[in-house]
C-alpha cells in the first residue's frame, strides 16, 4: 500500500538552470526552496506542483521577462505566491517590483519571501486592483488571475501612457484577445499581440500576451 507517491522534479538539477537565471540564480533557487518548504503548507501551491515547479511556475515566469522594461516600475498584479513578480524582481535587478495581492495570508508570504531573498527592489501591496488606481506602471504583469477581457478593466488603468500588460496565458490566448477586443478598445489597448516563448528546450512553450496601452510616441488609438 503506497501511501504518499511523491513527483521527482525533472529539472530540479537540470545544468542550464543556473545559465539561464545568470546573476539571479541565488534568489531563483531560494524562492523555489521557500515554495518546496512552505508552500504547500501554507496553501500557496497544491501538492502536485511540488514536482513541477521549475517548469510550470519559475520557467514560466521568466517567460515574461524579455517583454518588459529593465528600469522602472512593474506592478504583478494578484500576485499570490508571487508568480511571476518574485522571479522578474531577481531577473530584473534595476526596475521596482510591487507585488499587488489583496488577500493578506499571501502579502504575509510576499513580504517573508522577499526579505528572505533579500530584494531590495520588490514592495509588496495589499489591494485589489481596482482599489490600486494611484499606480501607473511601465508595465503591469499576470498570470492566472482572470480572463483577459476582465483583465483590461482591471490592469489598464494601472499602466502609463504607452506602457503594456504583459499577461501569461494558456493555448487559448489568441481566443482571449480575439474576444476581448471591445474591452481593449474601451481601456486604451491599441496594439495585443501573442508571443510563443520558449524558456529551455524541453520546457513546454508558454504564451504571452503583450497589450500596449495609447500615449506611447508614434501610435494610433485603436487595438489592432
Ligand atoms: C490563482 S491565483 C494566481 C497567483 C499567481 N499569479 C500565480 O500565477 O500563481 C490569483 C491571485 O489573484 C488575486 N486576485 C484576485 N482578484 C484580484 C484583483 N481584483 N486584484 C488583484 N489581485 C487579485 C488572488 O488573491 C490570488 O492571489
Amino acid at each position: 500500500m503506497v501511501d504518499e507517491v511523491v513527483e521527482i522534479d525533472p529539472f530540479v538539477d537540470d545544468p542550464r538552470l543556473p545559465e539561464f537565471f545568470g546573476p539571479a540564480w541565488t534568489a531563483v533557487l531560494g524562492f523555489h526552496e521557500l515554495l518546496v518548504d512552505q508552500g504547500v503548507l501554507r496553501g500557496l501551491v497544491g501538492p502536485r506542483e511540488v514536482g513541477r515547479l521549475w517548469e510550470r511556475h519559475l520557467l514560466n515566469s521568466a517567460a515574461v521577462v524579455s517583454f518588459l522594461p529593465s528600469t522602472g516600475q512593474i506592478v504583478d498584479l494578484g500576485s499570490g505566491a508571487g508568480l511571476p513578480g518574485v522571479v522578474v524582481a531577481a531577473m530584473l535587478p534595476e526596475a521596482e517590483v510591487v507585488l499587488l495581492e489583496p488577500m493578506e495570508r499571501r502579502t504575509i508570504w510576499l513580504t517573508e519571501v522577499i526579505e528572505r531573498l533579500g530584494l531590495g527592489n520588490a514592495v509588496v501591496r495589499r489591494a485589489r486592483a481596482q482599489e490600486a488606481l494611484d499606480l501607473q506602471a511601465d508595465a503591469v504583469t499576470t498570470r492566472a488571475v482572470a480572463s483577459l477581457d476582465k483583465l483590461y478593466g482591471w490592469a489598464m488603468p494601472l499602466v502609463r501612457p504607452g506602457g503594456e500588460l504583459v499577461a501569461l496565458k494558456g493555448d487559448r490566448a489568441q481566443d482571449e484577445v480575439d474576444s476581448a477586443l471591445k474591452q481593449a478598445r474601451r481601456n486604451g489597448v491599441v496594439t495585443a499581440e501573442v508571443h510563443g516563448v520558449t524558456t529551455l528546450d524541453g520546457v513546454a512553450p508558454t504564451r504571452v500576451v503583450v497589450a500596449r496601452k495609447a500615449g506611447g510616441a508614434g501610435e494610433g488609438d485603436r487595438v489592432r
